[in-house]
């Protein structure tokens, strides 16, 4: 295995954007480009708050987590139809596979949509069916993952579990996201003890602004087997030395964390540290038509400000494919493609 390729620093751009890799950290509803809002609003006669695609975009400008999950739930509210959650997972398909992602374990968020008289049959037959044609027609791999809003209640999180169980062979898996402060993993302990025994997987969101605490809650009350950021782990020594030992991967976002203010900038993202005190870190795009980048972008970006090498996407991607939930013969095809791609671009 190539675990230490010698590439030429000039082709690493080109081999970021060539290497096969999974996407584990996407809000589907964080995938709706301007222009799709505006065809969705037209098509279902929503009314929207801004003038133009102009207008909605220029609006892009946040300071926090808060300030964006405002106008990413008003974003979200022209779609109606099945049809609209096809269309919008479709577009994001399609964009991944230009990205050279092989598998995509998409979040979905159901009770942004259920509280505005969307079904839930609605949301998940429309992504699913997007996903199905995605891998028969491109041979992308990939799944869904429900996502519980944290800033509303357990009970609230029960109910849409219900609501969700008549498909449960459409979704593999539980996160938890939205508001982070104030809202910790441990407040949905009983609904993921439940998910556990159904034989979900699980995933929460933690340490993107919340302290390592709501990491350690995470993997303690809600037993996730992945973290969603998790960036601020590193300000907590026997954390890192837990999630390094017991391998929970960590899906960054960095463009996310620069756009939401965790970082000042890209240059001082802590991705590399991550890498380097053994964690299982991943690049990832959380909500690309809001943060300015999809994977790709992340990866060219994050390694341009940071000065990471051809070592660090290797160990990237193959923490990417080690970190997900596809069948292990999958993980053992990507990695082969991986190697071949990897020779492809090392000095001779
Ligand atoms: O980065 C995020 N954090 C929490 N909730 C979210 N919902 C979409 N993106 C995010
Ligand atoms: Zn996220």
């Amino acid at each position: 295995m190539l675990a230490s390729p010698s590439v030429d620093p000039a082709r690493l751009p080109a081999l970021l954007q060539a290497m096969p890799k999974a996407e584990l950290h996407i809000h589907i509803e964080g995938s709706l480009e301007p222009e799709l809002i505006f065809q969705l609003a037209e098509r279902n006669g929503v009314r929207l708050p801004y003038a133009s695609v102009e207008a909605l975009r220029s609006a892009y400008a946040f300071s926090n987590l808060q300030s964006f999950l405002d106008i990413y739930y008003a974003g979200a509210s022209v779609l109606l139809t099945e049809q609209d959650f096809y269309d919008m997972a479709r577009a994001y398909l399609r964009r991944a596979v230009r990205d050279k992602v092989v598998r995509a374990e998409i979040f979905f968020d159901p009770q942004t949509h259920t509280a505005r008289g969307v079904s839930m049959e609605t949301v998940i037959r429309g992504l699913h069916r997007a996903c199905e044609d995605a891998q028969r027609e491109w041979g992308i791999s990939a799944a869904l993952i429900l996502c519980f809003l944290r800033h509303l209640s357990e009970e609230d999180a029960f109910a849409t579990l219900e609501q969700a169980l008549p498909f449960q062979g459409q979704f593999i898996g539980v996160g938890l996201d939205s508001s982070e402060l104030g809202h910790p993993p441990e407040k949905f302990e009983r609904v993921f003890a439940r998910c556990r025994a159904l034989g979900l997987h699980r995933v929460a969101h933690a340490g993107e602004e919340g302290p390592p605490a709501y990491i350690w809650s995470a993997l303690d009350a809600l037993q996730v087997e992945r973290i969603d950021h998790g960036v601020q782990a590193l300000k907590d020594e026997a954390l890192v030395a837990r999630l390094a030992r017991e391998r929970v991967a960590l899906t960054v976002c960095p463009l996310s964390n620069q756009k939401l203010c965790v970082f000042p900038d890209l240059a001082q993202h802590n991705l590399r540290a991550l890498l380097d005190a053994g964690l299982c870190a991943t690049v990832n795009s959380d909500d690309p038509a809001y943060f300015g980048g999809y994977i790709n972008d992340n990866f060219l970006q994050v390694f341009a400000a940071t000065g990471m090498t051809a070592a660090h996407a290797w160990q990237l991607a193959s923490n990417s494919f080690e970190a997900s939930f596809a069948p292990e013969a999958d993980k053992r095809a990507w990695m082969a493609r991986l190697e071949s791609v990897f020779s492809d671009y090392s000095a001779l």
